[in-house]
């Protein structure tokens, strides 16, 4: 056992004391010890009903023999850091949620790990903790918000984003933004769209590492404290195989994992995440794996943002399962991959069906034929871009239109909102990417404004930061290099021409290559602006948002 190391033979009686201390009794001690790495918070709303989850997973646990140990990790909430200086803290929170979980694991032997993450980073945190930590390892994540409902309408955190544009436009009352604010987010549970939260933990099920279930159960169904307790008596299953992170998460796990994201039209932070866990995996991995899969799997499910739908029509509907059964059944998953059900994800999907055709499309009658999201290059983005193709309106797809250029989120709202952007123009925000923000922010309340106040089929957006799962519209996040890095978007200047073709996967700005090289060398040298020495650290040691945005090595 692992936990020998802390428990075993006559040198660990001071140990035995210890974990004595902890109340634990001599039958106890000798059995498996599961550490559970939580993530409960008063914060993220997605995080407040964990301890539930966390003692259906003690119970589980017990119920199979083992010996349950809680430790809990950070976590902030997008939504509440957004469109200010805190969501600069946010993808830097993914690495220390790694660490924490990664140095806990080291310091404290033990046998099997139960992980409950939830919201945007603390899913891809706790993923690469347990990939770095390679312990015998299961995933159940707190599960989804119910939408919200306004005059009958089903509503997610994304109108209410969108419903402050419109409110700045004059389109709605306050009154009006009030209902909305006051009704968008009824429970507990990740925001209820095809959000980060929710894209993660559904490819955690694709992974293999999370159980069928565990992306779509609502957060409030009764349903997923039974998941929860499944879950706790698993681990034992694992431990006892001795089935770890690694062996699960192979590269056709990566591939079946994008494949997914493809099918449901998932967040570009996807983009990162994968890319991220795949590196510390240890897996080759890489853009251009989504580019290819892009043109392999199309778009099956039109959830919020892109569409009308939300997360509990999703698990209606058949849930992740039933999209895998329908991309195996039309050979574009690797249907051998090991799970940590210890059954392949055959075996897994074999009693899966769509009940919902309007909600899951079949492979031959989809929403896009291509995947949900597409990987752009060119002069702009030499290392490559993300959009989520699938939130793109028709008009929007070919645009080629005159720059607006803005050195921070702040200043391009303030523009948006001032009613400065143009029909046809191309806005871009810089310095905004992982060195450079530093943090890589999300620019959910550009992207939201532009769409409130009707501009979406007009004006598209590029940025070296990234967006919420929420953004639509032409909105081109993670251009690597980014500006920070000398990156050509540090070129670009207001009235340059770039052009944009999504279908082609190009974005290019049409200034001579002589003029680039001779504006770039004029730029000063980038010194990054911060006075918190852990973001300050972070802009030191991040790579570039194509590469996941992990440390250098
Ligand atoms: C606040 C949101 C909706 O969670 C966003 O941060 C996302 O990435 O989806
Ligand atoms: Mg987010």
């Amino acid at each position: 056992m692992r936990s020998d190391a802390m428990k075993k033979g006559v040198k660990r009686a001071p140990h035995r004391s210890l974990l004595k201390a902890l109340g634990l009794t001599n039958d106890e001690i000798k059995r498996p010890i599961i550490g559970i790495a939580g993530s409960f918070n008063e914060i993220i709303p997605g995080h407040m009903h964990l301890r539930t989850i966390m003692e259906a997973v003690k119970a589980g646990v017990r119920l199979a023999g083992g010996v349950p140990m809680e430790f809990n990790t950070i976590g902030v909430c997008d939504g509440l850091a957004m469109n200010h200086d805190g969501m600069k803290a946010s993808l830097p929170t993914r690495e220390i949620i790694a660490d924490s979980i990664e140095a806990t694991g080291i310091g404290m032997p033990f046998d099997g790990i139960v992980f409950i993450p939830n919201c945007d980073k603390i899913v891809p945190g706790m993923l690469i903790g347990a990939a770095r930590l390679n312990v015998p390892s299961i995933f159940v994540s707190g599960g989804a918000m119910l939408a919200g409902r306004v005059n009958n309408k089903k509503i997610g955190l994304s109108n209410v984003f969108e419903d402050v544009g419109k409110y700045e436009n004059g389109k709605i009352t306050d009154t009006e933004l009030e209902e909305v604010e006051n009704n968008a987010c009824p429970t507990c549970g990740s925001c209820s769209g095809m959000y980060t939260a929710n894209t993660m933990n559904c490819l955690t099920e694709a992974l293999g590492m999370g159980m069928p279930g565990n992306g779509t159960i609502p957060a409030v169904y009764s349903e997923r404290i039974r998941l929860a307790k499944e879950v706790g008596m698993q681990i034992l299953n694992l431990v006892k195989e001795d089935i770890r992170p690694k062996d699960i998460m192979t590269r056709a796990a990566f591939l079946n994992a994008v494949a997914v994201d493809m099918a449901l039209g998932g967040s570009t932070n996807t983009a990162l995440h994968l890319t991220a866990i795949a590196n510390y995996t240890g897996v080759e991995f890489s853009l251009d794996d989504f580019e290819v899969m892009s043109h392999k799997v199309p778009h099956l499910c039109l959830l919020s943002p892109a569409g009308p739908d939300f997360m509990e029509d999703l698990y209606h509907a058949g849930g992740v399962t039933a999209v895998m059964k329908e991309l195996a059944e039309n050979g574009v998953l690797n249907t051998t991959a090991m799970t940590v059900a210890l059954k392949t994800q055959a075996e897994l999907i074999e009693n899966a069906r769509i009940k919902n055709e309007r909600v899951i499309r079949k492979f031959n009658a989809p929403v896009h034929k291509t995947g949900g999201l597409a990987i752009l290059k060119g002069n702009l983005a030499k290392d490559g871009s993300v959009v989520k193709e699938g939130a793109v309106s028709k008009e929007m797809l070919v645009h080629s239109g005159p720059a607006k250029v803005y050195n921070s989120e702040e200043d391009a709202v303030d523009a948006i909102l001032h009613k400065e952007i143009e029909k046809g123009d191309v806005i871009v925000i810089r310095y905004e990417g992982p060195k450079g923000g530093p943090g890589m922010r999300e620019m959910l309340t550009p992207t939201s404004s532009i769409a409130g106040m009707g501009l979406d089929k007009d004006v598209a957006l590029i940025t070296d930061g990234r967006f919420s799962g929420a953004t639509r519209g032409a909105s081109i996040g993670h251009i690597s290099p980014e500006a920070a890095e000398g990156g050509v978007i540090a070129a670009v200047e207001n009235g340059d021409i770039i052009e944009i073709d999504i279908p082609n996967r190009k974005i290019s700005l049409k200034v001579d290559d002589k003029i680039i090289k001779e504006r770039l060398k004029k730029l000063p040298k980038f010194k990054v602006e911060t006075e918190y020495s852990f973001l300050k650290r972070y802009s030191e040691n991040v790579t570039s948002a194509d590469k996941g945005a992990v440390f250098k090595k």
